[in-house]
């Protein structure tokens, strides 16, 4: 919608035909963006080469389950020239791979050619051209500059960021942060958990970030703190949402049963459990999480045993897991 609204001619592809008539004729989506109306300049359609043919830029916003089976299908309709973006949250499961990662390896492209659009930006407030601003990663500040131009308007405000590791990272980790957050909701604690959980999700975003290669000042901006406070804050959110079902004691497939959109929380749970042990990297937050979606844990028990952690000192902690000297400004 937002690149309709640019002016872009704009072809969303979709294995769904009813979905794809419903948008080119009612202009709605109506499942997942209700009643909203969506701008004359998409046109759906079923037939992936047609959706990609001559296209200058490609936007994959596929769950993170399904990028590489998508990526797979498309890559033979996209030239070397064609800008490739995702604005999709989390890795590959197995594989443990980031987004950009995935898909390079099934383009055929240089990572560093990838651009990683990402930030607090529920798309149920962006259809209504509510003020939302996001960032653009990319190695190469070219590619970064042509998607800021591309999604750039007076609503929609873009800020470009080379650091596509940081950008990827918090991306995905909010999510698990913010079924917390849901599910501390849904137990009836307050909002002094939730400022809790957000402030200590960041230091564990922060530690495997840093761990995996980020620059530290991404968690402070966009895609870091700003997606990590709408993610754990707003109804929209499914991933609050999952939390809070889970905290009234519906098991994980019943969730995703009732939800019937994809909770990216969940699959990155497993993956962050697993990064947080080959990064070493202490991760409690998701720890427990884990225990209480793969495990059985009661979720009240979760939130005793991050009660009742060991004592310690938040200045040296934080600086030692983020790779900080006290001392010394992080350098930028
Ligand atoms: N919804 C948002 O506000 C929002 C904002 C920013 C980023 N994201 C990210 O975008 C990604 C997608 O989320 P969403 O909100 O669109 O999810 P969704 O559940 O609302 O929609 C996912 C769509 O992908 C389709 N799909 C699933 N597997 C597929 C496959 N193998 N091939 C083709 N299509 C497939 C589904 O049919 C569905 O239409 C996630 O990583 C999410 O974190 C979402
Ligand atoms: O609805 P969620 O929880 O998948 O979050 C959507 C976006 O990532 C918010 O920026």
């Amino acid at each position: 919608a937002v690149l309709a609204d640019n002016d872009h001619q704009v072809k969303l592809w979709t294995r769904n035909s009813e979905q794809a008539q419903e948008i080119n004729g009612a202009r709605k989506n109506m499942r997942f963006l209700g009643e909203a109306a969506l701008p004359e300049g998409i046109e759906a359609t079923t037939d992936l080469a047609e959706a990609l043919k001559g296209a200058e830029a490609v936007v994959f916003v596929a769950p993170s389950a399904a990028m590489r089976e998508i990526a797979k299908l498309a890559a033979p309709y996209i030239s070397e020239h064609t800008c490739c973006i995702h604005a999709t949250k989390g890795f590959e499961t197995d594989s443990l791979k980031r987004m950009t990662t995935v898909l390079a390896e099934e383009l055929h492209r240089k990572e560093e050619e990838l651009v990683v659009l990402s930030g607090p930006s529920h798309a149920e407030e962006v259809v209504r051209k509510q003020p939302t601003t996001v960032v653009v990663a990319s190695s190469n500040q070219e590619a970064a500059e042509y998607a800021q131009d591309l999604f750039i308007n007076s609503y929609f405000r873009v800020y470009t960021n080379p650091d596509v590791i940081g950008v990827e990272v918090a991306g995905a980790i909010k999510n698990i942060i913010a079924l917390g957050a849901g599910l501390s909701d849904g137990l009836g604690f307050g909002d002094n958990a939730k400022a809790a959980l957000i402030t200590r999700g960041l230091a564990e975003i922060g530690r495997l970030g840093s761990a995996m290669g980020a620059n530290m000042l991404t968690f402070a901006g966009l895609a870091g703190i700003g997606d990590l406070i709408v993610t754990c804050t707003s109804q929209h959110s499914r991933n609050w949402r999952a939390g809070s079902m889970l905290a009234k004691g519906l098991a994980v497939e019943e969730v995703l049963k009732q939800m019937g959109m994809v909770v990216e929380g969940i699959r990155t749970t497993r993956a962050a459990h697993v990064l947080a042990e080959q990064y070493d990297v202490p991760m409690p937050i998701t720890e427990q999480l884990y225990q209480v979606l793969f495990a059985s844990k009661p979720p009240k028990q979760a939130v005793e045993d991050l009660m009742g952690r060991g004592r310690t000192h938040e200045i040296e902690e934080v600086a030692k897991s983020w790779g900080l000297h006290q001392s010394e400004p992080p350098v930028i």
